[in-house]
Order: C-alpha cells, then sequence, then structure tokens
C-alpha cells in the first residue's frame, strides 16, 4: 500500500514515472542578479521544460561550489539576498502560478542562523518541498531527519561515488530522492564523469527504492540524455547560473530585457531529455 502524499515533489516524480521520463531539474542561486529576475526566471525554466527546481541560497562560503556558483552567490549576497529572503521568493513564485516543485539548497549555517524551530516552521508555509544541505554534520542528521520528516519536507541525502559502502546507510530512512554526486570536487560544467558512473549509479539503485537524480558537471542535451536513461532526474546548476551570468547584462537594460530572459528559456529548453 502506497503512503498518500502530498508532497508536490513526489507527486511529481509519480507522474514522470507514469510518462516514462526522467526530471530536469535546475539549480539557480536566488537573487542572482536581483530577487526580481529570479521570479522571472522561475517562470522561464518552467515555460522551458523544467519539473522541479532547486532553489539555492546564497552563501559567504561556498565549500562545495566551482567559480561560477561562488561568483553567482557573491551576486546575490550584495543584494543582501539570505536564507528568509530565498524562502520567500519560493513563495511568491507558488503566488505568481509557479507549480514545479520547489527544493531549497542551502548550506548548514544559514539554518543554524534561523533556528531550527524557526527554520521548520517556516518551510511548508514557504511552499518548500525539498531540502539539501551538502555539508550537513553527520551528528545532526538524525535530528534533521526527524524534524523533516514531522514537516512532511524531503530531506535529501546526497551519495558520492566514494560513498560506496555507506551509501546502504545514507539513503536508509530518506525521502523525496537520492542525490547522486557524479563526480568527486566541486560544481561546475565537465566533459567527462568519474570512471565507473555507471556503477555507482546502479549500486545506488540497488540500495532504494526512491527515485535516484544525478548532478555535478552535467551540462548539455546530450549529456543530460545520457543520465536520463539511467536516472530518475538529472540537475543542472552551473551551466544554467553561467547562462543567467552571460545575459545579466540584457536583463539590466529594460530594452533587452525580454531577449536576456528569452536566451535563458532557449539555453534550458535544449536541455530537455
Ligand atoms: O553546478 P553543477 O555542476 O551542474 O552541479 C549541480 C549543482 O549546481 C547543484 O545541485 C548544487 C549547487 N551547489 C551544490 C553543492 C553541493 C551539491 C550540489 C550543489
Amino acid at each position: 500500500m502506497t503512503t498518500e502524499t502530498t508532497n508536490r515533489m513526489d507527486l511529481m516524480f509519480r507522474k514522470l514515472k507514469s510518462e516514462g521520463r526522467a526530471a530536469l531539474i535546475p539549480f539557480l542561486t536566488v537573487g542572482d542578479p536581483d530577487l526580481n529576475t529570479t521570479l522571472d526566471i522561475i517562470r522561464e525554466l518552467e515555460a522551458a521544460g523544467a519539473d522541479i527546481l532547486e532553489l539555492g541560497v546564497p552563501y559567504s562560503d561556498p565549500l562545495a561550489d566551482g567559480p561560477v556558483i561562488q561568483r553567482a552567490s557573491s551576486r546575490a549576497l550584495r543584494g543582501k539576498v539570505h536564507l528568509r529572503t530565498c524562502m520567500e521568493t519560493a513563495l511568491k513564485a507558488r503566488q505568481a502560478g509557479s507549480s514545479l516543485p520547489f527544493i531549497l539548497f542551502t548550506y548548514y549555517n544559514p539554518v543554524m542562523q534561523m533556528g531550527l524551530d524557526t527554520f521548520f516552521a517556516e518551510l511548508d508555509k514557504h511552499e518548500i518541498s525539498g531540502l539539501i544541505i551538502p555539508d550537513l554534520p553527520v551528528e545532526e542528521s538524525e535530528d534533521m531527519r526527524r524534524r523533516s520528516s514531522a514537516a512532511g519536507i524531503n530531506l535529501i541525502p546526497l551519495v558520492a561515488p566514494t560513498s560506496s559502502e555507506r551509501i546502504a546507510k545514507i539513503v536508509s530512512g530518506a525521502s523525496g530522492f537520492v542525490y547522486c554526486v557524479s563526480s568527486l570536487g566541486v560544481t561546475g560544467e565537465r566533459s567527462s564523469f568519474h570512471t565507473g558512473i555507471d556503477a555507482f549509479l546502479e549500486s545506488v539503485r540497488e540500495a532504494t527504492d526512491l527515485p535516484i537524480a544525478v548532478g555535478f558537471g552535467i551540462s548539455t542535451g546530450e549529456q543530460v540524455a545520457r543520465f536520463a536513461r539511467i536516472c530518475d532526474g538529472v540537475v543542472v546548476g552551473s551551466a544554467i547560473v553561467r547562462k543567467v551570468e552571460d545575459v545579466i547584462p540584457l536583463l539590466e537594460q529594460p530594452a533587452t530585457r525580454a531577449e536576456g530572459l528569452l536566451q535563458i528559456r532557449e539555453f534550458v529548453a535544449q536541455l530537455r531529455p
């Protein structure tokens, strides 16, 4: 008997599975280059065929991020964007008509600053279905998992090719989907992936009944299609964040803003599996 869920992200994966399709999961840094533009970009990503959205909270010390997302975080932080404004942006996008499931991507420090009780009380109110915290300390993960579950939020675990014997432990009790990191190192477009990536993804598939998604380095339609054949979701971050960065001069001028947004939409549309 399947447990009834109202979680928007879980429902999306079920829908995609019935359609035999993998989810296209863009990541973007909220507030890059500003909050209003983020709302416009969310609309463009949805029109381009995104299925789930990873909303990145800018952070001053993004240890797991490469230069593209580091620059995006710096631009957003200059605009004083922080965790609460990112949550508010998700709610505004929903109120503006987006039906996409939102994953809040944040490092652990901003969550601690807000306080766990407040943080979890705010998530559902702000239409957040999933949570990724890449630097969540292991000793905190049980408490965070309990709180997430009580709030009806999916705390999405990350597994890396080096996780091998820990995969079963990492995914046990998880919900939403399992985020398989395709390569070691930091985020950023790549032309090749960790050797044995297929065997790694297969080992994760065997360790969980949850959907599995892959991310890190994926930047072309061909790479998305390759992974969409073996995963339930494909995450693209840096390539999209770079596209946003490239068109900022267009976005900043009223006369060329529509052209800038169109270029983002077209870039993401050609990624779709
Ligand atoms: O940027 P890439 O190489 O496409 O990878 C996805 C990534 O952007 C997104 O999922 C993410 C952004 N920052 C992270 C830090 C750790 C894990 C994942 C992430």
